[in-house]
């Protein structure tokens, strides 16, 4: 069985979400361990990881010193965290693959997706990056021209344009990598968004694809038999935060896309994932799981987690 296990920004940093190194690396080692898990079990798994905390941190960053050093574009930004990240998460799986006696390579592909330069995305921000602040420093930073929005208790947070995952480019290495034994970290922050020029070569463009979309287009082109997507529920639940809560288990496509239309995942977190699990089911794949990281073996080998299946299917 070939698993693509998409890895939460909550999997990734403590819940402060400031992604401090040593936050990232002991939340590698708890991911990883649960991946290394996994790994005992016959399958092959295509990892790939959020970066918004990251790659907002890296725009700061950038802002902040560019008196000093040249700055360069959210796309840079968003090509370094794939590398800071699978590194980070190489050496945590490595780790914990040792720790168990599993005989497995690891390896992280920095990932290209294509995107539409005329994507709609690309004039209304919608994805969060980077750290939260309180109401009025967020103004401060509306009023130099930044697009902040109001993202509930933890704070206002940074939006940037957020387009549709095409096609994920370098997907034929991914591949190649898997059925040569690697367990492959990829994709990262949703791909390196890339649009194609009319003579045909690539350039990066300044936006962050939303990594359970491009899961959802990398686990089709690798043909991936489940997408797993951990966060930091158990499932996606029907009237969430209210005392009518009712946790989804397996459901079909076409059912959650109603419970979609009916408003009962907010986008920015539970929205995209409902999404992403619908496409990936809705293009062929067999099953889409969203349930907690420490739960991803039941995901694999049961039926933990909000279980998406075809409509006809009880596979
Ligand atoms: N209907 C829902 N069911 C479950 N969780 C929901 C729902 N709507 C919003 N959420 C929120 O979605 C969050 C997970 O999304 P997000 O924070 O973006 O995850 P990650 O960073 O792991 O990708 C949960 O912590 C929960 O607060
Ligand atoms: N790129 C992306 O979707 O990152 P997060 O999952 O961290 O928001």
């Amino acid at each position: 069985m070939r698993v693509l296990l998409a890895l939460g920004g909550n999997a990734m940093t403590n819940p402060d979400g400031r992604a401090r190194p040593e936050d990232q690396i002991d939340a590698a080692h708890v991911a990883m361990s649960a991946v290394a898990d996994l790994l005992q079990h016959d399958v092959d798994v295509v990892i790939t990881h959020g970066n918004g905390p990251q790659v907002g941190n890296l725009l700061v960053k950038n802002e902040v010193a560019a008196s000093v050093v040249p700055p360069v574009p959210l796309d840079w930004c968003g090509a370094q965290t794939q590398a800071t990240l699978g590194f980070v998460l190489m050496n945590a799986l490595d780790a914990a693959l040792e720790q168990r006696g599993v005989d497995r390579r690891t390896a992280t592909l920095v990932t290209r997706a294509l995107v539409a330069a005329d994507d709609p995305g690309f004039t209304r921000p919608t994805k969060p990056i980077g750290r939260f602040l309180p109401a009025e420093e967020a103004q401060v930073l509306i009023e130099h021209g930044e697009t902040w929005e109001d993202r509930g208790e933890k704070g206002w947070r940074r939006v940037v344009a957020s387009p549709e995952p095409l096609e994920i480019v370098d997907a034929p290495a991914v591949h190649a990598l898997v059925g040569a034994g690697f367990v492959v970290v990829a994709n990262g922050g949703g791909g390196i968004p890339v649009v194609r020029d009319e003579d045909g070569t690539l350039h990066g463009v300044e936006a962050v694809i939303d990594k359970d979309l491009g899961a959802a287009v990398l686990a089709r082109t690798v043909e991936a038999d489940v997408l797993v997507i951990a966060t930091d529920v158990a499932n996606a639940v029907l009237h969430f935060g209210t005392p009518e809560a009712e946790p989804l288990g397996r459901v079909t496509v076409s059912d959650l896309r109603g419970y979609a239309r009916e408003g009962h995942f907010a986008s920015g977190s539970m929205g995209p994932k409902v999404d992403a699990a619908c496409r990936f089911v809705e293009a062929g794949g067999t099953r889409a799981v969203i349930t907690r990281l420490d739960h991803i073996v039941d995901a694999i080998t049961g039926d933990g987690g909000t279980v998406v299946v075809p409509d006809q299917g009880e596979n």
